[in-house]
């Protein structure tokens, strides 16, 4: 939250801050001066916009309101070959473009993993002891030390990750495989959505709203963590976060409406919807984890706003890309781009993946295209943090979906 004492931002970006975007566009546009642009369509060096390293530009000076500065970060280890996995990490989809990161913080991993058990079972009761596979098979510490390894401390790390198993207690039983159903879809969502965003009632009313946050584990875990989320984050970033949950019910309603009608969208139509039934609220959330705010008016600008659609965009991609077997599986059709491609453009199960692939390729070009333009327009340190939070996001979101063999794995295509 900006704080009363804080400087307000400069009207215009300082000569060097200026300078320093201009050079990152420069590189971003150009390559650096000795290395070509990486090949498209190919895993590659981390993308060249992005100031240096947790400790760069964006880290260390930012004015930090409420919180305490964030420790300095060790410079990162240089990222993994991607030719060298193994069937146990699981493999990248040939041809797709990511950026590989160095392995997650493992004693974070440990002390997330330990905790967010603790926060599941004891304090939200959120799973029958015949789910405790799963859950431990979704692997949602590595995903998130992976995803903020910015985040000063574990217990920023755990907002991030209490909110991820939340979304995906919903997900599950209220749209999938857990029980899920689209059929009365909407009021169960919009009755959960009030645990993010609570009713305002007469006395006579309140009690048997404030009863039912407790009545279905769902609900309890979007109750518990947006509790903590709301006690560690400025009102605007509550806000934001709300904003983007109520983007994300809409886009399940979409693809709920769809599948009880048995209507298969076009292929710009199931974009549009996956635009909205999309990963958007973990990383709009990097600042609040990583213990700084991006002021509201320049989250709301349009250019944030692109860039963040993009990264959402081509994130959930990768999830449509790596699930696609897991999701062949499922009785009925399930929704994902090859099969939408598949279906629409008449295309076979392998040419419609491939096709996939280039989309997800196409919106990641776009998503750094977007960034770079935006940190030279507007090189101001939380501005360029954020930007960085969200790519590093969206690198360790297609690590987690790569690596998480439980879970998922690639079909023959290649
Ligand atoms: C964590 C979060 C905001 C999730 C929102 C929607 C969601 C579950 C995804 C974007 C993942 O897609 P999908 O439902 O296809 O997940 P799986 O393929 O079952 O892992
Ligand atoms: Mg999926």
């Amino acid at each position: 939250m900006p704080d009363p004492g804080l400087s307000p931002l400069p009207a215009g970006p300082p000569a060097a801050a200026a300078r320093l975007g201009a050079d990152l566009l420069l590189q971003a546009l150009t390559g650096t001066p000795d290395a070509p642009p990486a090949p498209r369509a190919e895993p590659a060096a981390a993308p060249r916009w992005i100031p240096g390293g947790p400790s760069g530009l964006g880290a260390t000076s930012v004015s930090l309101a409420r919180r305490a500065e964030a420790p300095a970060l060790p410079d990162p280890a240089p990222a993994p070959d991607p030719a060298a996995t193994t069937a146990e990490q699981g493999h990248p989809i040939p041809g797709l473009y990511f950026h590989p990161i160095q392995e997650p913080d493992p004693v974070r991993v440990e002390e997330v993993s330990r905790r967010i058990k603790d926060w599941a079972v004891d304090e939200i009761q959120l799973y029958p002891e015949e789910w405790e596979g799963q859950f431990d098979g979704f692997s949602v510490g590595r995903y998130m030390v992976a995803c903020h390894p910015d985040a000063p401390t574990v217990d920023h790390l755990m907002l991030a990750t209490r909110l991820m198993v939340a979304e995906n207690a919903v997900d599950d039983c209220y749209c999938e495989d857990l029980g899920g159903s689209p059929v009365g879809l909407g009021g169960r969502l919009l009755l959960a959505h009030t645990a993010l965003d609570p009713v305002h009632t007469t006395p006579e009313y309140a009690p048997a709203w404030a009863d039912s946050l407790g009545s279905d584990a769902p609900r309890r875990a979007y109750r518990s963590a947006m509790d903590y989320f709301v006690r560690a984050s400025s009102p605007s970033q509550a806000d934001r976060f709300r904003h983007d949950m109520a983007r994300l019910h809409m886009g399940y309603l979409a693809e709920a409406a769809w599948t009880e009608t048995s209507y298969m969208p076009e292929v710009w139509e199931y974009l549009a919807m996956r635009q909205f039934n999309n990963f958007r609220p973990c990383p709009t959330i990097t600042d609040a984890v990583g213990g700084y705010e991006l002021p509201a008016d320049l989250h709301a600008r349009p250019e944030t706003q692109r860039v963040i659609a993009l990264a959402g965009n081509a994130t959930t991609i990768v999830n449509d890309l790596y699930s696609y077997t897991k999701e062949l599986d499922i009785p009925g059709v399930h929704l994902n781009l090859p099969v939408v491609l598949a279906e629409r453009e008449k295309l076979s199960e392998r040419d419609a993946y491939l096709k996939a692939v280039e989309v997800h390729n196409d919106l990641m070009h776009a998503f750094e295209a977007a960034a770079a333009e935006l940190a030279a327009a507007l090189p101001v340190p939380t501005v360029l943090r954020f930007l960085k939070g969200v790519a590093t996001w969206v690198d360790g979101n297609h690590y987690w979906h790569q690596t998480n063999t439980f879970r998922y794995s690639l079909p023959d295509f290649w």
